[in-house]
């Protein structure tokens, strides 16, 4: 048994379905990012285990414990349950200690040095103690709204996009500080992004959503390297796709013959690969047989670049797309150079 089960769970609004049959597990101490794109389920599935939200079928399960049974739920306040959203939704009237304490029993005699305490694990001032939210900042926010959700000592923590409000830096310093708190405190998470990098980054199970349905859940290398199908592979990140032809596990392509991995039968396939895959070099330092390619495009980005390459000889499985991949900015190379490509591991195969 997981800690936290849901089984078959669907929720209709009219006629959109918003969640169509989602099976998660989720272990203890865990932490599981939901991704998808827009409109794909996210916050209803959240908002389902809050309790905020009562499916019309299937059953939730925290610890044993049943939350729903289709639409009969357990009340929001009866779960052990912390929620930090987007905006941190602090009491603006209440200052950080009064926001922290929320929660807590108002005539405990420890009260007081429990507020301390989550102050210094959301790694806080004190002398913000008594500042009203309006006097901080949004990460300052962010981290009183968690110190807020820890105060009840949850077991299980929902993150619905805490940190999207926050610029770069901030957003993975605050990351790291909150991986860190919930595992020395053997909190469970899940946390909701639409950056795919902080939920490969983050996460030890990422579950894929689209259309109300999980259609893929692992570990963040595996989805990363193994997506079950294109539209999975492109949105974990950059992917090359091209036509090929799978023969005795290898792909023939316009890149060449590369190792295979995947389901495909003999013949007609598709072909993904991750652009750091693709490795280039000065046409004139390589061989003769090998595929070369013009520069066409160039956008810098700091460290790395992205060029955009167009292929010389695109090979007898058909037109190729100009393919993007990233090069060390030092060592980028010009617009119309000519370039040598070479694939470095396995691409992924699916059905043509
Ligand atoms: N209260 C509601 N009433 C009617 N339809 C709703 C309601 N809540 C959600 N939906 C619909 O259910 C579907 C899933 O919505 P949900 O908010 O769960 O998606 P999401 O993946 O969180 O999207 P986003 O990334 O944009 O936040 C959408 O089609 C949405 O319009």
């Amino acid at each position: 048994m997981s800690f936290l089960e849901l089984d078959s769970v669907t929720k209709r609004f009219g006629a959109v379905t918003a969640l169509d049959g989602v099976d998660l597990r989720v272990e203890p101490g865990s932490r599981t990012a939901v991704v998808g794109p827009s409109g794909s389920g996210k916050s209803t599935l959240m908002r389902i285990v809050a309790g905020f939200e009562a499916p019309d079928e299937g059953r939730v399960r925290l610890g044993g414990a049943l939350l729903c049974d289709g639409p009969a739920i357990v009340p929001p306040h009866r779960r052990p349950i912390g929620l930090v959203s987007q905006d941190g939704a602090l009491f603006p009237h209440l200052d950080v200690a009064e926001n922290i304490g929320f929660g807590l029993d108002r005539r405990a005699p420890d009260r007081r040095t429990r507020v301390l305490a989550l102050l210094d694990m959301v790694e806080l001032d004190r002398s913000m103690l008594h500042r009203r939210p309006h006097e901080l900042s949004g990460g300052q926010q962010q981290r009183v709204a968690l110190a807020r959700a820890l105060a009840r000592r949850p077991k299980l923590m929902l993150l619905d996009e805490p940190f999207s409000a926050l610029d770069t830096g901030l957003r993975e310093a605050l990351r790291r500080t909150v991986a860190e708190l919930l595992a020395s405190e053997g909190i469970a998470a899940i946390l909701v992004t639409h950056d795919q990098a902080e939920a490969l980054g983050f996460a030890d199970q990422v579950a894929v959503m689209r259309d109300g349905r999980l259609v893929q859940t692992g570990a963040p290398r595996q989805l990363y390297l193994q997506p079950r199908d294109p539209a999975t592979a492109a949105f974990l990140g950059d992917a090359v796709l091209l036509p090929g032809r799978l023969d005795g596990g290898f792909a023939l392509c316009a890149l060449g013959r590369i190792a295979a991995e995947g389901e495909g039968a003999p013949g007609a396939v598709r072909l993904m690969l991750r652009p750091e895959q693709l490795r280039v070099a000065p046409a004139a330092e390589a061989g003769p047989d090998a595929v070369r390619a013009r520069v066409v495009a160039i956008e810098f980005g700091g460290p790395a670049s992205e060029i955009r390459v167009a292929l010389l000889e695109p090979g007898a499985a058909g037109p190729v797309p100009d393919i993007r991949l990233k090069v060390p900015s030092a060592a980028a190379p010009a617009i119309g150079d000519v370039l040598a490509l070479r694939v470095e591991g396995a691409a992924r195969i699916y059905p043509a």
